[in-house]
């Protein structure tokens, strides 16, 4: 099916990053292959029903992981799955650990996220709408706290909070970066969750990342500089507990029940609407038709 328009598919969305590339235990499994704007989305979305509750799932990097982390269309992404009536996101990433406390295997809810990410359109309102959204508070901290619940449950060795610093790749760090963003206090390193969590604050959706430790990056005195073999080695380890912390946590979501991360656009608007472009208005129609009169009369 190939879709375009506006419809309530799923409220829950899944990105699944490097080894999660399917749920289990989905049923009523469709797949959709959603137009956007933006341009194409890293794969077909995978609606179904996980414990009751209908979600969309999509592969960051493409089924048969095809696309770099620097290549992938996070805009195209986040709006396919808003399109699809997504209101809550739960990103799972792989993730180097960059403190000793957190060890391969473990799994981190981070709150906070570094962007170092050099060459990625990081927002919606690049041309012709001027929008400037608060992002103190980069992680639902309700999702989070399902997430929490459900991990715990799951029997994860789970740290909540802590600072993930998104780096451009996709070669790995040197060991002098990896020592100065250690310096920083930061938990963990990926390439993935900038601008992916940036955007899907601007398209209002709740979001919040499940990493998964899969090594020491290039820090560590004794363990081995982190290489992507160690890193599957690890996922196809853990790749089962992160399916059981989504089929836990799905059918606790509450994605229709009201957030601020719903409402992140209202007052983010700067451009009189006198001022905003047509073709502006009608590419973003589906985020700021709440806030903005469309051509349709819509506020
Ligand atoms: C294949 S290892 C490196 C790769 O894994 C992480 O991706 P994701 O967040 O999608 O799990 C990391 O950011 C790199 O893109
Ligand atoms: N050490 C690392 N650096 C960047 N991305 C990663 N993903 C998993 N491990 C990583």
């Amino acid at each position: 099916m190939t879709t375009s328009k506006k419809t309530v598919q799923a409220a829950i969305g899944i990105i699944g990053g490097s080894g999660l590339y399917n749920i289990d235990g989905l049923e009523r499994v469709r797949e959709v292959r959603v137009r956007t704007p933006f341009g194409a989305p890293s794969d077909a979305i995978i609606l179904g029903v996980l414990g009751g509750a209908r979600v969309a799932f999509l592969s960051r990097h493409g089924r048969g992981h095809r696309i770099n982390p620097g290549s992938i269309n996070y805009r195209a992404n986040i709006y396919a799955l808003k399109s699809l009536g997504v209101k809550q996101v739960i990103s799972v990433s792989a993730v180097g650990s960059m403190k000793e406390a957190i060890r391969p295997g473990d799994v981190v809810l981070p709150d906070q996220f570094i962007d170092l990410t050099k060459r990625r359109i990081s927002t919606f309102f690049d041309e012709g709408i001027v929008a400037h959204v608060g992002f103190g508070e980069p992680v639902c901290a309700s999702v989070a706290d399902a997430l929490e619940a459900a991990g715990r449950a799951a029997g994860a060795r789970l740290h909540r909070g802590g600072t993930y610093v998104c780096m451009e790749g996709p070669q790995f760090s040197t060991k002098a970066e990896s020592r100065l963003y250690r310096q920083w206090g930061v938990d963990v390193i990926g390439m993935t969750n900038m601008p992916e969590a940036k955007l899907a604050r601007e398209a209002e959706l709740c979001y919040a990342t499940v990493a998964l430790a899969t090594d020491y990056d290039c820090w560590h005195e004794t363990e081995e500089a982190v290489t992507v073999e160690a890193i599957l080695a690890t996922l196809h380890k853990n790749v089962a507990l992160a399916k059981q912390v989504l089929k836990t946590v799905v059918p606790k979501l509450a994605p229709d029940r009201a957030c601020v991360c719903h409402q992140a656009l209202g007052n983010a608007i700067v451009t009189a609407p006198d001022h905003m472009s047509a073709s502006a208005k009608r590419r973003l129609n589906l985020l700021i038709a709440p806030y903005v009169r469309t051509r349709k009369g819509k506020r």
